[in-house]
This record gives C-alpha cells, sequence and structure tokens, in this order.
C-alpha cells in the first residue's frame, strides 16, 4: 500500500488537470470536479477510494501478468517449432534494426495465436471469480437458486475436446489461425477473461502488453532449457490462480 500511497502523491503533486497522462491524474480530475457529497469520488473518500483502486489494478493484473509470461516461456521451451515459427515472422516483418511496437500485431499473426495458445492451455484464472446470482434462475434445465455462488470452469473450455478436438492438450498456433494461416481467428470458446458484464477490466490492457512483452523476448533472444535443470513438462501449482512450478530457463542473444 505503501507504494501505492507514494505514487499517488507523487501525482497529485505534479498535477495538472488540463493535461492528465494516465489513470490516476484522469481519477483526480474525477475527484476534483465531484461536488456530490454523497458520490464516491467526493472528497477525502474519493482520495481514498483511488487508492483502494489503483491497488485492486495492481494485484488483479500482476502476478496474472508475470504468471502467463512464466507459462509462455515453458510453453516456448517445450515447442521449439513454435518458437522458431514465431521467430521467423518477426524477423521478416520487423527486422533487425528496429523494435517491436503494437502497431505490427496485425502483421504478426502466428506470434499472436502462439500467445492465445498460451492463454488457452495455461488458463490461469481456470475458475474465474465467483458470482452471486441475484435471483432464483433456471440455466439449461439447471435450477440455480437466488445468493448461491457461481464459478464458470475457464479450465474445463479451455480443455474440452469437443470444443477443440483429440489434440486439445497440444500445444497448437495454428489452431487460432486462418486457413491460409495469414489471419488469426478468434475462437469464442477461448475466455481467459472470461466474459460478460463482469468480465476482466484489464482484457485491453493484458493482451496487449503481453503481446508486446513475448513479441519483444521472441525477437531479441531464443528460449532453451536451463542445461543443469532441464524443464520436460509443464507442471502447476493449483489454486485459485494457476502458476507453474518454479523452474530456471536460459535467454541467449539471438545475433
Ligand atoms: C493474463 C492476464 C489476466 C487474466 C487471464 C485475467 C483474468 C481475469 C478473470 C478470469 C477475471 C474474472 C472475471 C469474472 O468475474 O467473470 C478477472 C477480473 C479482473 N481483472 Fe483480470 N486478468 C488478467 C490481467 C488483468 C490486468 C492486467 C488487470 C488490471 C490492470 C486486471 C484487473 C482485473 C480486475 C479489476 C478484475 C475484477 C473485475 C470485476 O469484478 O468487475 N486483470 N481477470
Amino acid at each position: 500500500m505503501e507504494l501505492i500511497r507514494k505514487s499517488v502523491a507523487k501525482h497529485t503533486q505534479r498535477f495538472d488537470p488540463n493535461n492528465p497522462q494516465d489513470f490516476i491524474d484522469h481519477y483526480l480530475v474525477k475527484i476534483r470536479n465531484t461536488t456530490n457529497p454523497t458520490s464516491t469520488f467526493h472528497g477525502e473518500n474519493g482520495a481514498k477510494n483511488l487508492e483502494a483502486v489503483v491497488a485492486d489494478l495492481f494485484a488483479a493484473g500482476s502476478e496474472t501478468s508475470s504468471n502467463t509470461l512464466s507459462f509462455a516461456m515453458l510453453y516456448l521451451i517445450l515447442n521449439q517449432e513454435a518458437q522458431q515459427r514465431a521467430q521467423k515472422e518477426l524477423d521478416f516483418v520487423i527486422g533487425s534494426s528496429r523494435q517491436v511496437s503494437l502497431s505490427d500485431k496485425p502483421s504478426l499473426p502466428y506470434t499472436e495465436a502462439t500467445l492465445l495458445e498460451i492463454l488457452r492451455l495455461s488458463s490461469i484464472a481456470p475458475l474465474g471469480l465467483p458470482h452471486r446470482m441475484l435471483a432464483d434462475t433456471m440455466f439449461h434445465g439447471y435450477f440455480l437458486p437466488k445468493d448461491v455462488a457461481v464459478f464458470s470452469n475457464l479450465y474445463a473450455i479451455h480443455h474440452d475436446p469437443t470444443i477443440w478436438g483429440e489434440d486439445v492438450n497440444e500445444f497448437r498456433p495454428e489452431r487460432f489461425l486462418s486457413e491460409d494461416e495469414t489471419r488469426v481467428i478468434h475462437h469464442e470458446a477461448l475466455m481467459p477473461f472470461s466474459v460478460g458484464r463482469r468480465a476482466c477490466i484489464g482484457e485491453v490492457f493484458a493482451r496487449e502488453s503481453l503481446f508486446l512483452f513475448l513479441a519483444s523476448i521472441l525477437h531479441r533472444f531464443n528460449i532453451e532449457s536451463d542445461p543443469e535443470c532441464l524443464v520436460l513438462a509443464v507442471e502447476t501449482v493449483a489454486g485459485f490462480a494457476v502458476e507453474p512450478k518454479p523452474f530456471k530457463f536460459v535467454l541467449t542473444l539471438r545475433n
């Protein structure tokens, strides 16, 4: 919380309401313009809520992203062919004289499909978050009483062979590509951020930042197992959020 307080204090010091730069600045503008004392943005309450919201975003956004990247390293160590194919695409589209940028994403379908396959197989939020039924409801023949907690089994959806085929457990980014492999296909059963009104609020940010991390790492480095600590399979620590068991790997600068 100290880190967040410091960051908010820094923003407050250099605050220019005519030139908000980021989320905290925009929130400060909203606090400043709120005159209704019952509003959650008003006065001291508004300032407390700002810290709580930043803490929420930090908590919900940091381990989810870092765990996904750890899974990315694991899957790419174990699937060298996919790694090389993404690197070939990156070399062709980006070359060696500049860095990857988000505007390159539409020209890097295989790299994006690789990220989608990592999100599917890792399913780091396997049960999403619990939701409470607001009313007695019949759903596909099941009675869901008011107030019970409902979980969506995203892991099961992502590993259902009737949806993905018999090779459901294989790492195959091509499943997210059009037949001619020039476009990414957005499969409606891929829902790592869940769906509906309470779906992950950080989805766009996560998709874009993970794409940039993954593409930049693949562009510059080869990802390999540490010879003294070989990775032979994906092993996870199960919990509310899934993470890989600790492992070592080697990044070698590409020429
Ligand atoms: C790989 C990255 C991520 C995954 C897989 C992920 C997944 C999820 C899932 C499954 C939910 C539950 C949705 C539901 O209740 O139906 C959720 C909620 C949420 N996520 Fe993410 N998330 C990721 C990254 C982020 C990031 C980067 C942020 C913030 C910057 C974030 C902020 C949140 C917040 C605030 C909620 C609660 C939303 C609400 O209750 O309305 N997440 N996320």
